[in-house]
């Protein structure tokens, strides 16, 4: 058996009742094959790939917190600090009823490749509680958030392991839990990003996955022959994520026609209206069944089914396994040209590979959507001068880094004999940094 193979059962077996994680090992590790084979030796004898798919760290805690009501709440929280072979762990903090071990430890390993893609000294983490915001209050959420700081701020540092924000945690929670973390270790550090402006955050993290989801798909479609002015983009969510994917499409002339949450989604014949959805999703905190009740081009839909709008793009910024075998089909014979992930994991495995087969695009969320955490590692760099860029600084740095992944993935691609696929070269220009650095600090 190969020993990627091997290494796929063990993982399989090592950690039960967990597919996100299945799913994510198989990925990188399936589209791997060609290093990997060429350095089987070395890889064997450091049991590097092991080591690669078993955390270094997981925590488990009990976050217990006093409702509105006066009653007792506990959730579960998680961090998992899983690899800091290039650098402290980094990754945001997921807060939604489904979250489980099995869902942070697949995201914490794709941050692994994601953050050494970025070409900053980064190492991967990701953590979050099964705990709701949805509905609560702000006094509910402090206190959740208070309960939960008051567990992690044990085994975090900015220098150890920076969280930051993913579904659920946006600013009012990433400041919650700093005045936790400052109040209890009495340390004021860059230990979070995605930061109030106000208190060491950096301009332009809040836009920055979405606009970098958009300046990586640009440099994809120029280098292909296409031009993304006068196309018609299907976005899904209509999060953090979405909203700045959205503007910044709508910047580059390209028309939006579709948002969603986890309800619903609207499609709207004349082009998403940022400012209302803006409006209804950051400052009501509200549905999508509001956003047509004030646009007159716009209908409201249950359940499903952005995938089924004719698009030439196609950017699903909500969340894992959201598009599927059957949307690829119909993404496929609506004549899609192009996919890239703003969120982690949001295409099956079937799925991708049909569109690969299929000729469409398609770009990994591990490269597409890596804009939001390059920008919180400078975040990080300007805490520790204590310094604050211009947004115009941090922006066009947030460019650059999405050009140059997007042709550090494409090299690797041909390197390796897998022209204009970017999963593989995605995969391989994250791994071999990672790789090397964990040989080099010896069997730990
Ligand atoms: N915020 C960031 O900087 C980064 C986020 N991501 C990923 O992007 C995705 C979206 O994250 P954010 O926009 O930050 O979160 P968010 O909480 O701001 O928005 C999430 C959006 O997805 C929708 N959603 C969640 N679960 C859903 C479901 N089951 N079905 C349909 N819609 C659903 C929500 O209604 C919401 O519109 C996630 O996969 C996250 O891990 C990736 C890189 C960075
Ligand atoms: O900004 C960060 O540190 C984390 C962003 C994140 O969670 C992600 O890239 O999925």
């Amino acid at each position: 058996m190969s020993y990627v193979d091997e290494v796929i059962e063990l993982v399989v077996k090592q950690n039960p009742g967990e597919p996100e994680f299945h799913q994510a090992v198989k990925e990188v590790l399936e589209s791997l094959r060609a290093v990997i084979e060429q350095n089987e030796a070395l890889y064997r004898k450091e049991a590097l790939l092991e080591r690669l798919c078993n955390p270094e760290r997981q925590l488990k805690f009990r976050v217990p917190w006093v409702d509105d009501k006066g009653n007792v709440q506990v959730n579960t929280g998680y961090r998992v600090q899983f690899n800091s072979a290039i650098g402290p762990y980094k990754g945001g903090l997921r807060l939604h009823p489904s979250v489980n071990i099995g869902i942070i430890k697949f995201l914490g390993f794709e941050q692994i490749f994601k953050n050494s893609l970025t070409g900053l000294p980064i190492g991967g983490g990701k953590g979050g509680s099964d705990f709701n915001p949805k509905g609560k209050s702000d006094r509910e959420v402090m206190a959740f958030c208070q309960s939960f700081m008051t567990e992690l701020c044990k085994f975090i540092g900015a220098d150890t392991d920076v969280p930051a924000g993913d579904i659920g945690t946006g600013a009012r929670e990433i400041g919650y839990m700093f005045g936790q973390y400052k109040r209890i270790r009495g340390v004021y550090e860059g230990v979070l990003t995605g930061k109030g402006l106000s208190y060491g955050g950096s301009l332009a993290r809040t836009e920055a996955t979405g606009y970098g989801l958009l300046y990586l798909t640009h440099e994809m479609l120029q280098c292909n022959g296409f031009d993304i002015a006068g196309k018609t983009v299907a976005v899904s969510g209509s999060g953090n994520v979405a909203i700045y994917a959205i503007q910044k499409a709508q910047e580059l002339g390209a028309k939006v026609v579709t948002a969603s949450d986890s309800t619903g989604w609207v499609y709207d014949s004349e082009g998403i209206d940022v400012s209302l959805l803006k409006e209804i999703k950051e400052v009501r905190r509200d549905r999508l069944t509001e956003y047509v009740k004030e646009r007159k081009s716009a209908q409201y839909h249950e359940g499903k089914g952005v995938w089924s709008v004719k698009c030439d793009i196609a950017l699903p910024c909500a969340t894992q396994n959201e598009l599927d075998l059957e949307d690829a089909k119909t993404l496929v014979a609506n004549s899609c040209i192009a996919v890239a992930e703003g969120a982690n994991m949001p295409t099956t495995l079937e799925a991708t590979e049909y569109l690969q087969k299929n000729k469409v695009l398609f770009a990994p969320g591990k490269a597409a959507n890596a804009g939001g955490v390059a920008t919180s590692a400078l975040e990080m760099t300007q805490n520790s001068e204590r310094l604050s860029w211009k947004f115009e600084e941090v922006d066009d740095k947030l460019k650059q880094i999405m050009i140059h992944i997007f042709h550090n993935m494409d090299d690797a691609a041909k390197e390796y004999g897998a022209e204009g696929n970017y999963v593989v070269g995605a995969n391989i220009a994250g791994f071999k940094k990672v790789a090397e650095a964990m040989i080099a600090q010896g069997i730990i």
